[in-house]
């Protein structure tokens, strides 16, 4: 099928997929798509339908409802499904599933039909990418970690798939390697120009990896955007709160207003009388100094500055995390500080922030 930059046919659409056990939808009407060279990333807490959704992708997993075309094929629908080889999928899980018994080069071929000499090409082509030339006669047993997660990679890549499936590829890695090994791997499925749908319960993979992030909850995506707009204009409080820890303000809409303790708050929206929640994540709350009782002065860009008392301070390597206690009504608000910012518990500071980095909800 043909395609154009501007305007380019979903490599991967999705719609109405849904699956149930005993009753339970753990996958629920889930429409997604996913663009030709595009990273997707399926993320959501563990248990709420990620891999099964992935699973029905492939073609392991028999939806109960709904339909999934590749390029524009419908390979399951109704009474259709076809099996997982004719889908042109790669798959790539949390562990790599290597032949044991096979080399590097034979794991990598496995699945590649053509020429002897074809097989040679692609298969030293991919062992370049992964950066593996010269393992190709190794087995799986004396590779590390991240060099079998490679090969996995190199295998899964070497068909040329339509889209690249991948469930948790790096959860099993060391700590340590997991973001240089998150990198290569997107270096190499760009190159590639390969489409991927990416399964984490890890949002800092997920803005890492993702060109688009569906966030998935209780078997439904309740988001799809960039990562930037799903962090900065999420659609709930628990969509705010998966990405970071949050503050949250409770207020009670009076006169199209909420009265908290930085000030009144316009509540376009929110029905007079109805309970409403005000989200500010920690990095976006400023600490200023106490000059005898007074606080900076407000402004329409932060509201009124509201007084706290230092509850506990801690370093976490990089930034300082603060708690206060406000004298408002003695809720705990926590800010993070670049570097080192350690004031005495009881001290007295002012917190402010910026009206446009909040999220106001109806309280749930
Ligand atoms: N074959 C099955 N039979 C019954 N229940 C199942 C089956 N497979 C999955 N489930 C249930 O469906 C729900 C979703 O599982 P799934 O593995 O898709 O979630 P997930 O988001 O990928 O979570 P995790 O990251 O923990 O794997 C879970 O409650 C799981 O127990």
């Amino acid at each position: 099928m043909s395609s154009t930059p501007s305007n380019p046919s979903p490599r991967l659409q999705v719609e109405g997929l849904t699956r149930r056990f005993g009753g339970t939808a753990v996958v629920d009407d889930v429409s997604l798509t996913v663009a030709p060279g595009q990273v997707t990333c399926l993320l959501g807490p563990s248990g709420c339908g990620k891999s099964t959704t992935l699973r029905m992708i492939a073609g392991v997993e028999h939806p109960d409802a709904g339909r999934i075309a590749l390029d524009g094929r419908v390979v399951s629908e109704g009474g259709l499904h076809l099996p997982p080889e004719q889908r042109a999928v790669g798959l790539m899980f949390q562990d790599f599933a290597l032949f044991p018994h096979l080399t590097v080069a034979g794991n990598v071929a496995f699945g590649l039909g053509g020429s002897r000499d074809d097989k040679a090409r692609r298969v030293g082509e991919l062992l370049e990418k992964v950066d593996l030339s010269g393992f190709g006669d190794k087995h799986p047993h004396e590779l590390s970690g991240g060099e079998q997660q490679r090969v996995a990679l190199a295998r899964a890549l070497a068909p040329r798939p339509r889209i690249m499936l991948m469930d948790e590829p790096f959860s099993g890695l060391d700590n340590r390697l997991r973001d240089g090994i998150r990198d290569a791997t997107l270096e190499v499925l760009k190159e590639e120009g390969t489409a991927v749908l990416l399964v984490t319960h890890e949002p800092e993979e997920a803005m890492r990896m993702a060109d688009e992030i569906a966030l998935m909850r209780a078997g439904r995506i309740v988001q799809r955007g960039a990562p930037y707009n799903v962090y900065n204009a999420p659609v709930d409080r628990a969509a705010a709160a998966f990405f970071s820890d949050i503050n949250v303000l409770r207020g009670e809409v009076r006169g199209a207003l909420i009265e908290t303790a930085f000030g009144r708050f316009l509540a376009p929206g929110h029905a007079d009388g109805s309970a409403v929640e005000i989200v500010i994540r920690p990095q976006h709350l400023k600490i200023d100094f106490d000059r005898s009782g007074r606080g900076p002065d407000p402004t329409p860009e932060h509201g009124s500055p509201a007084r706290g008392v230092v509850a506990r301070a801690r370093f976490l390597g990089g930034q300082s995390l603060v708690e206060f206690r406000l004298e408002f009504d003695g809720s705990l608000l926590k800010a993070t500080v670049p570097g080192v910012f350690l004031p005495r518990p009881g001290t007295a500071l002012w917190l402010m922030f910026r009206r446009d980095r909040c999220f106001v909800f109806p309280a749930g």
